[in-house]
């Protein structure tokens, strides 16, 4: 079930855990390293998904994500069990396609409609490249990639919304209403996968899990560096919420049936079903 990206003990499943040195133990030699923060940079650019970014993103949120691989993977395991025949699915924010393509491999042969979108040029390109090199023409050509901003996109009925880790980096104000309108696109027995970093409630709680996290990161071959430079690139630009805060938000937008159904550190991802 769980090829490729997520069947390793790490959020990508591309990297093992380092042991002696600060290398991962095992790197696919066809994915791009992310070595982006690893040299010291006297002013720290904002975060942006360009071209850098987008060359070796597949490396970069496995290494980063707890869980990446494993949410990604469910994705298209729910899928299975949820969407009928001739469905719509939703991929916003899609980077690379990676949900996408756990969809479509769990999906084989009945491969639904799917409309991946990401308003980064670079990332829509990666996404092409990425999807017709993995998967058959047949399935490939089910799937229209959009480069465009989900928070004035206009949204066709769909039985599935996947936005992973995106609306984190959405402006808070604009959270709401995004959401309200995926409510509204969702086909009563839709379901919406939320995935997103979060923030803990309780401040205890929030210092270790962060704590931790930055482990997590340099268990997988981050230098403190680099953890430091990407922190600092990030500050303003992925501004997180709390689990309560996004189910307050969820019930907001008309969701009556919402939960967590993983949570990894500070990771976490949320269902949401369309009555
Ligand atoms: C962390 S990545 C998402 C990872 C991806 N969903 C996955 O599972 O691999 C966030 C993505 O959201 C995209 N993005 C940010 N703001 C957006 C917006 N307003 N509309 C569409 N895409 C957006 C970025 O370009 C980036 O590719
Ligand atoms: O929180 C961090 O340190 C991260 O690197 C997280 C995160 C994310 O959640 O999207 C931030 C930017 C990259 O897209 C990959 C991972």
């Amino acid at each position: 079930m769980f090829q490729r990206s997520s069947d390793c003990l790490t959020s990508g499943g591309r990297h093992c855990w380092r042991t002696a040195s600060r290398r991962p133990m095992s790197m696919d030699k066809d994915m791009p390293h992310d070595s982006l923060f690893a040299t010291p940079q006297d002013a720290i650019a904002r975060f942006s998904f360009d071209e850098k970014v987008a060359a070796c993103f597949p490396d970069m949120i496995s290494r980063s994500v707890p869980g990446y691989g494993q949410i990604t993977a469910m994705v298209g395991v729910m899928a299975r069990r949820y969407l009928p025949e001739q469905a719509h699915v939703y991929d916003l924010g899609c980077s690379h396609g990676a949900a996408t393509l756990a969809l479509c491999q769990q999906l084989e042969g009945r491969v639904p409609d799917i409309t991946a979108v990401d308003l980064s040029p670079a990332m829509i390109a990666q996404a092409r490249q990425h999807l017709e090199t993995h998967l058959p023409v047949e399935a490939f050509e089910r799937i229209r990639l959009i480069e465009g901003d989900i928070c004035t996109l206009e949204l066709k009925p769909s039985d599935m919304i996947i936005i992973n880790f995106t609306l984190q980096f959405l402006p808070p104000e604009q959270r709401l209403l995004v959401i309200s309108r995926l409510h509204h696109a969702l086909k009563p027995g839709g379901i919406l996968i939320l995935s997103e970093k979060i923030t803990c409630d309780d401040p205890e709680a929030e210092r270790i899990l962060y704590a931790l996290h930055h482990d997590f990161k340099r268990a997988n071959g981050y230098s403190d560096l680099e953890i430091s430079q990407k922190r600092t690139a990030l500050e303003d630009v992925m501004r997180t919420d709390t689990l309560s805060a996004h189910h307050a938000r969820l019930a907001e937008a008309g969701f009556v049936r919402h939960f967590t159904w993983f949570q990894y550190l500070n990771f976490a991802s949320l269902i949401a079903f369309k009555e």
